[in-house]
């Protein structure tokens, strides 16, 4: 597989509430199996991140969030393919969170992410946001 075809870009939504963000576990039978993450998903083409953002969450989380200002967007590369996490900070708007595809969720303050299994893409991210106040 060429190295492009093999480099997906992800839009992740780092939602906060009450001052803590939400952390979601993949499932057994994802790829990255029961690591953490942000949730959100790959962006199709010619959608918008805040097009993702809200396809995917309504989907995963049964949620409708407000979608605010992007972070600088991190590039990992995993042994079998790359990708590109575009985050973004949200506010929940609507809905009664439901697990559709996550093993489990939680609430966490920023200083509190990193006792988590990350998936490793992430790592950078957990460590900005635990800097911030
Ligand atoms: N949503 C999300 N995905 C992440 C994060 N970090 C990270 O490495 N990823 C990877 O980015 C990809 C997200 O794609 P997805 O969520 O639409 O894909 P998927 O579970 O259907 O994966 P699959 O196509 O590998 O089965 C996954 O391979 C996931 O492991 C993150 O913080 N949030």
């Amino acid at each position: 597989m060429s190295d492009k075809l093999s480099h997906i870009h992800v839009a992740c939504a780092i939602i906060k509430k009450d001052g803590l963000i939400l952390a979601t576990q993949r499932s057994a039978t994802m790829s990255l199996p029961l690591k953490w993450e942000f949730p959100g998903g790959k962006l199709e083409t010619g959608e918008s991140a805040e097009q993702c953002l809200q396809r995917e969450l309504q989907e995963e989380l049964g949620i409708v969030v407000r979608v605010g200002a992007g972070l600088e967007p991190l590039t990992h590369r995993y042994p079998t393919f790359t990708v590109t996490l575009h985050p973004f900070l949200c506010d929940t708007l609507q809905g009664q969170m439901i697990l559709h595809e996550h093993n489990a969720a939680c609430w966490l303050a920023p200083h509190e992410l990193a006792t988590l299994d990350w998936a490793e893409a992430d790592w950078p991210l957990i460590s900005l946001l635990a800097q911030q106040p």
